[in-house]
């Protein structure tokens, strides 16, 4: 299996590498050069979560794990995540069904990939003796789950970015009260997107990037993808498929998630529509709607994760409804940085064919978490409300709509209190959250800043 940059100009790479690579050395993504067939997808039916796991992830691939260090690696992720079928699938209401991603040890979904990742590096590093920096930019999520995913792992120091102020407070808790050497949490002046540049920055400082061995677990990094496309077969077989159309709802910012979506419907599983859920950061839905992609500014929400107004991802998404060409890449990724392009009418329409969308505002997401505790019991997080709210404008009788849960309530519970009342409690294992101590550093949004920083204090 072969990986190409979606900007056509860096090195064809195998998946270990664009796994260890991050960004491309161009400025672009990583993608399959083709997407494998998954040929018995009504075999996945009642199979354990892992099982699917290695079938589905396994042509991705190709030679750079044994099918042994894959599934030890699986297993091993997968055994931390507190729940018999790891992506339960719970019924909200006839026809519509949520799919709780949020019983790993962070609470959110990126623990079903960062979880992974790590041990396939674990595995790739150990077997070259590499010695890399972790580099990643967080709008709450993925930091903590990256931290937790690698920390303590020999040859990786981790360095998170994250924008000050702008988390909540678990979220924060969480990237800095880790004790370990390798772990360093950053708080950004800026918001997401100016973490998330300054990442790109330092990934495209060749020099930079060579001296520290700079690697990302962001959703540019492929892998990451690649183990998000599980949870939407296991989800989707429980329910019918590969004889059952369906519908997908995905609360939406850097579109790693909803891109996996993407990718499973490659491999055959039969999903009609993917349909991006925004908050008031609504790039999405509206280049969606009107075929412009304009950066706005970002706007603070009561679902954080989701404050995002330039999407990584949306390049991959772009490049496959460009037929592949990497040259109109390049050159919407250049008017990107002088606020936005214009989405092609046959790119739009072929991106229309598979995705739809919708915006919720802050009062329908306190609103949809208040309806859903008094309908169904169920407490939502406001990522998963916001999906939830945009999965009920598109329902359609007869087609199953999955909408993704994409992080537990308790992580938010500012916003949980104001909509029905009361605090949501963490789980157990991170009872103590709030009485240990924090180690944070505090980084302007500059990118030479950043990298003395890290010059400093890497320590492999
Ligand atoms: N919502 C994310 C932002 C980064 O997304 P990623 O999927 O590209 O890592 C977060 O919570 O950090």
């Amino acid at each position: 299996m072969r990986y190409v940059s979606t900007r056509g100009q860096a090195p064809v790479l195998d998946f270990e590498q664009a796994m260890l690579s991050g960004l491309a050395r161009d400025g672009g993504l990583y993608l399959p050069e083709s997407v494998p067939e998954l040929t018995d997808i009504a075999a996945l039916e009642g199979l354990p979560y892992e099982e699917v796991a290695f079938r589905v992830i396994r042509p991705f691939t190709g030679e750079c794990f044994t099918d042994d260090e894959l599934r030890g690696a699986i297993s091993r992720a997968y055994g931390r995540i507190n729940h018999a079928a790891r992506a339960p699938l719970k019924q909200l209401a006839p026809g519509h069904h949520l799919l709780e991603l949020f019983h790993g040890p962070t609470l959110a979904f990126k623990d079903f990939a960062m979880q992974l990742i790590a041990q396939l590096f674990e595995i790739a590093l150990k077997r070259s003796g590499q010695r890399i920096t972790i580099v990643g930019a967080t709008s709450g999520d993925t930091g903590s789950a990256a931290i937790e995913a690698f920390k303590g792992i020999d040859n990786v120091e981790v360095f998170i970015m994250f924008p000050h102020g702008r988390v909540s407070e678990v979220q924060r808790r969480q990237m800095t009260t880790p004790d370990a050497a390798n772990i360093h949490a950053l708080a950004v002046t800026g918001h997401f997107d100016d973490c998330q540049a300054r990442l790109k920055d330092l990934f495209n400082d060749h020099d930079f990037r060579d001296t520290v061995g700079l690697a990302g677990v962001n959703s540019i990094n492929w892998a990451r993808v690649v183990a998000q496309i599980v949870y939407y077969f296991t989800a989707a077989v429980s329910l019918g498929a590969p004889g059952r159309l369906l519908d997908f709802t995905v609360p939406t910012g850097n579109f790693g998630d909803i891109l996996a979506g993407s990718f499973a419907r490659e491999m055959g599983l039969p999903i009609r529509r993917l349909i991006v859920a925004t908050n008031q950061n609504d790039i999405l839905h509206r280049a969606l709607t009107s075929g412009e992609y304009r950066v706005g500014t970002v706007e603070p929400s009561i679902s954080p994760s989701m404050d995002i107004q330039i999407s990584s991802n949306f390049e991959r998404a772009l490049y496959l409804a460009y037929g592949k060409d990497s040259g109109a890449i390049r050159q919407l990724m250049d008017e990107l940085k002088s606020g936005g392009f214009t989405i092609s009418q046959g790119a739009l329409q072929a991106l229309r064919e598979l995705y739809a969308s919708g915006r919720v505002s802050e009062d329908e997401t306190l609103a949809m978490i208040r309806t859903i505790r008094e309908e169904t019991g169920e407490v939502l997080c406001p990522h998963s409300a916001v999906g939830v709210a945009v999965a009920r404008q598109h329902m359609e009788q007869g087609v199953p709509m999955v909408t993704l849960a994409t992080a537990h309530p308790a992580k938010f519970p500012d916003a949980v209190e104001k909509a029905v009342g009361f605090r949501p409690a963490l789980p157990p294992h991170m009872a103590g959250l709030f009485d240990l101590p924090e180690h944070v550093t505090r980084v302007e949004n500059d990118t030479e800043a950043l990298k003395s920083l890290i010059l400093e204090r890497r320590t492999n």
